[in-house]
């Protein structure tokens, strides 16, 4: 029975996953990035029983200092691994407060139909009921499952199967962290999962971008939007290299009246506008509150700022075309 078990490379990056409190009661206060994979790992026994698991440590970081050269590295590292015959799945520990830009990157870059499913967890293992232990078993399972293949990058959160395009991190503190307005794709429970949807939009082997011919990331910013904002942080944006600005906007990705003309100024100088929104659902799109056609713009459609930043960043490695942009942004 042994030799049939999927064989799971567990990629550890840090996070609260790998947290460790002073106290059980602590679960809020506590150090991210403490435990090593092999910790992680033997804390599990259970896992022993649906797959071959081995670790690695590819970074011990919380994930809001993840970095563009980070992402790269990470990146390259599962696309290796899943070139591997030995390697069924891939799992990755993360950090909660950026595994929604790093599983979008993952779904943009990585050639592979094996599951790549990322997990993180609301709490340390130290605390009083721990998520992590459940969902990281969750995670292997799926990462085991040829019912995970093709389906793009996954996210293994409070029982959820989460497509890493576009859920986020839209609760902090409670364990029900993720979601994505378009639901989840399915349930694991038991060690058995449970479908009901898949994503229809380009990912990993239908993707045309590809980590292994991807070294660096040009800089993109968001602006968030706000009343009475003013356009210092547009021009500071611009002045430090961006390449494009994600307009986090309000409502439907609307520009005030008097930041108009920054824009377009900026866009004249050749940094891309991308019109999201602070909003957590919805759309934004073309030629809505704003004449995109006419000043150039990009709109970022069901994608929230952070994605859209990741979007960019990729799709800039090819091209700077806001044509190509906008179709770039329909498709993904
Ligand atoms: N729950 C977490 O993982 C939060 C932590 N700051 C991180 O993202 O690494």
């Amino acid at each position: 029975q042994s030799v049939s078990k999927p064989n799971v490379v567990v990629l550890a990056t840090g996070g609260t996953i790998a947290g460790a409190g002073a106290s059980a009661a602590n679960s809020a206060t506590y150090q991210a990035a403490k435990v090593p994979v092999d910790k992680l790992i033997a804390g599990v026994p259970e896992l022993a029983d649906v797959a071959h698991v081995r670790g690695e440590q590819v970074f011990q970081i919380a994930s809001e200092s993840f970095t563009n050269e980070k992402l790269v590295t990470l990146a390259k590292r599962v696309s290796a691994l899943a070139k591997d015959p030995a390697v069924d799945g891939i799992v990755i520990t993360h950090g909660t407060d950026t595994v929604e830009e790093t599983s979008f990157f993952l779904t943009l870059t990585v050639h592979t139909d094996k599951p790549i499913v990322m997990v993180a967890s609301m709490r340390p293992g130290t605390a009083m009921s721990a998520d992590g232990m459940l969902n990281l078993y969750n995670a292997v399972v799926l990462a085991g499952d040829k019912e995970s293949r093709g389906k793009g990058v996954l996210i293994a959160m409070n029982d959820d199967i989460l497509s890493g395009r576009d859920a986020s991190k839209r609760i902090n503190i409670k364990t029900n962290a993720f979601s994505s307005q378009w639901g989840a794709l399915g349930l694991v429970v038991e060690g058995r999962s449970y479908w009901f949807r898949a994503p229809v939009k380009r990912h990993t082997v239908n993707s045309e971008f590809d980590i292994d011919s991807i070294s660096t990331l040009p800089d993109v910013q968001i602006v968030y939007g706000s009343g009475n904002m003013g356009t210092a942080l547009y021009e500071a944006a611009a002045k430090s290299g961006a390449k494009a600005i994600i307009h986090a906007g309000t409502g439907n990705g609307s520009v005030a009246d008097y930041a108009v003309e920054t824009l377009k100024k900026i866009r004249a100088s050749g940094v891309q506008i991308i019109r999201s929104a602070r909003v957590a659902d919805g759309l934004v799109l073309r030629n809505s509150e704003q004449p995109d056609d006419k000043y150039d713009w990009v709109v970022a459609n069901d994608l929230n700022p952070q994605k859209a930043k990741i979007l960019a960043a990729v799709a800039l490695t090819k091209t700077n075309d806001p044509k190509e942009l906008q179709r770039i942004f329909w498709q993904y």
